[in-house]
């Protein structure tokens, strides 16, 4: 059995301290294989976005570890490290910077990297991301919102990671464009193997999008199921039953 590619172990994060302390993640242990799509969910609050901001170094973890290719994440992180593993956020319009072209975006991504072969670089991925030359030098604010996500996407893969850490990536827009950006995603995957830690609370887009998936209440994975087990709804836990009896977006496949 090959080590695992990402390994999270007893990992804990906690907001606070003393008697106002949050533990917003208990222990949470799971690992992933390279090129294996692992899925988050859970209700609101259940510290599913905390798990990805501790991986990219945004909330320090307050005990466990996690690895990357053997490689542990500490508390400061080389350029090299950072590079492997990119984040894309629910809301493309907060995390794109409004007064930037889609251009300096990218740009400022490679710079940070100290990536050269820009212009390259630059038309290669705008292309792979499904929106060519014509946005290049756009501003967000004229960009739809599927549109503005796409070059989310674009600038966490302009650096070539290997890791994408995708929280909840569709479900700020609308149904028909939330399918064009899971099918684009999945291409992406396949096309360069990358591996994907992916947050949502809709289970239908989970068992689409994921191999395996667990299940989150109140910072601690209660259960772990694969996609085929979701989808023939093989849950153990009461929660997990509950969660997908709620999920609006589920629909049974079959
Ligand atoms: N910076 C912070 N300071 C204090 N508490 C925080 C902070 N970030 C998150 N929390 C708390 O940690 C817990 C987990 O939050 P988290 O955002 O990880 O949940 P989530 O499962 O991603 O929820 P959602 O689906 O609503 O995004 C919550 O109780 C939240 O209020």
């Amino acid at each position: 059995m090959s080590l695992p590619f990402l390994e999270v172990a007893a990992l804990e994060v906690s907001f606070g301290a003393g008697a106002q302390a949050v533990r917003a993640v208990r222990g949470v242990s799971f690992a992933v294989q390279r090129g294996e799509s692992f899925g988050l969910v859970g209700e609101s609050g259940s510290g599913k976005s905390t798990i990805l901001r501790a991986l990219v170094g945004l909330n320090p973890a307050s005990g466990g570890s996690m690895r990357v290719d053997g490689v542990e994440l500490g508390m400061t992180r080389d350029k090299a490290l950072r590079r492997r593993m990119q984040m894309v956020f629910q809301d493309p319009y907060g995390s794109l910077h409004p007064r930037q072209t889609v251009d300096s975006q990218l740009s400022e991504a490679l710079r940070i990297q100290s990536l050269a072969d820009g212009e390259r670089r630059i038309r290669t991925i705008l292309d792979q991301v499904g929106l060519g030359p014509r946005f290049r030098f756009r501003y967000p604010h004229q960009l739809s919102g599927g549109q503005r996500q796409r070059v989310a996407i674009a600038r966490a893969l302009i650096v070539e990671p290997e890791i994408l850490l995708l929280d909840e990536p569709t479900s700020a827009l609308d149904v028909s464009v939330q399918a064009e950006v899971l099918n684009l995603l999945m291409a992406l995957r396949q096309e360069r193997n990358l591996t994907y830690i992916f947050v949502s609370h809709d289970l239908s887009v989970i068992a689409t999008m994921c191999g395996r998936l667990a299940v989150m209440q109140s910072g601690a994975i209660v259960e772990e199921l694969s996609a085929s087990q979701l989808r023939d709804r093989h849950t153990t836990t009461d929660y997990a039953r509950t969660l997908l009896a709620a999920s609006e977006g589920y629909r049974p496949q079959g």
